[in-house]
């Protein structure tokens, strides 16, 4: 798919990084995975399929702001399940705790993304991040009316992007004709009372919020807003209130990459969020966003290389977040020559 670059507005308020060790380590690494072809471009959703293979980004963005990126960092592709993680922070922003809680569980499954299973003593979706769950956040999203909370769902991506977003017609069209099981999904959760009467609404909203067009940039900057307690470091607007970062991070660091969150926990220790469109977002608290995009998925779902990339940077910089003898230079030191 070919898709015009979305950067102008966004680097116009972005300072780039990077002429010293960070970046060669940047495009080393770059330039050896681009050899590596495991995995394969979704083709479960018609339009993915249409995506080039071989597309390659990775994006480091501080939480001061700067941006060091190499590849086809400006290529826009659809958001899919990357954006699950922002919606449920909505839901609770909207909502509390205490009632979104009772609509979503934070369990991690085990389970692939497109698991059908609900909690059998509760009837609840294990977690906000796979589907079931996913749809049941997109029904807490509330408005007067259904364009007021498709306006609402823009906006969100809008606050943790800084720039406008807009969602890939196509994309959104081709996933509502095929999605079927997430249809099914969604009246089981009906049945049991998980949602409201607003099925397709609901539906809608989801499958839109996955169509959403970002580009490898703006999931670093996501990531960046939520190691920044929140505030986006390019526009300085406050995403998501700080109270409920820990929340957010909290499931993508258990459940994010569906049925190996638990070896990427061990091996990887980062809250992260994957989306078949091959994108990963990874956050270093307190330090980093980090966007990787390459199409080629695993058989979990995730991009191969852009797992690859993260196990790469966090072993290199002692990124894990329960590390603790690491002695290397940190990656905030490379950053910043
Ligand atoms: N893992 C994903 O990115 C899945 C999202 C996709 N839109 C779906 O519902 O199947």
């Amino acid at each position: 798919m070919d898709a015009p670059d979305s950067s102008g507005d966004l680097l116009a308020h972005t300072h780039r990084t990077g002429t010293g060790t960070l970046r060669d380590l940047l495009s080393e690494l770059h330039g050896r995975l681009a050899t590596m072809n495991d995995g394969s471009v979704a083709t479960y959703i018609p339009e993915l399929a249409k995506m080039d293979a071989d597309l390659f980004a990775i994006t480091i963005v501080g939480i001061d702001g700067r941006v060091l990126e190499v590849g086809d960092a400006a290529q826009l592709f659809s958001l899919q399940s990357m954006s699950k993680p922002f919606v449920f922070g909505q839901a609770l922003e909207d909502h509390g705790r205490e009632h979104v809680l009772g609509k979503v569980n934070v369990e991690p499954t085990g389970e692939a993304f497109n698991s059908i299973l609900l909690d059998e003593q509760t009837n609840r979706p294990f977690n906000p991040l796979v589907n079931a769950g996913a749809i049941a956040t997109a029904d807490l999203i509330d408005g007067r009316d259904f364009p007021e909370r498709l306006t609402r769902l823009l906006k969100i991506f809008e606050r943790y992007t800084g720039r406008t977003v807009h969602f890939d017609n196509s994309m959104f069209y081709s996933e509502r004709a095929t999605g079927h099981r997430n249809r099914a999904i969604a009246h089981l959760m009906r049945n049991f009372g998980m949602i409201s009467d607003r099925i397709d609404e609901t539906l809608d909203l989801y499958f839109q919020q996955c169509s959403i067009q970002v580009n490898c940039r703006d999931l670093a900057v996501m990531g960046a807003t939520l190691a920044n307690a929140g505030v986006n470091p390019i526009t300085g607007e406050q995403a998501i209130r700080a109270e409920y970062v820990k929340d957010v991070l909290s499931i993508m660091f258990t459940c994010g990459m569906y049925d190996s969150a638990g070896s990427w926990a061990y091996g990887i220790g980062l809250p992260a969020k994957s989306g078949v469109s091959g994108g990963i977002i990874a956050v270093v608290p307190g330090q980093f966003g980090i966007g990787v995009f390459s199409p080629r998925i695993d058989a979990r779902g995730n991009s191969a290389r852009g797992v690859a990339v993260c196990r790469e940077l966090s072993q290199r910089y002692g990124l894990h977040v329960f590390e603790a003898g690491f002695r290397g230079k940190t990656l905030k030191e490379d950053f910043e020559n």
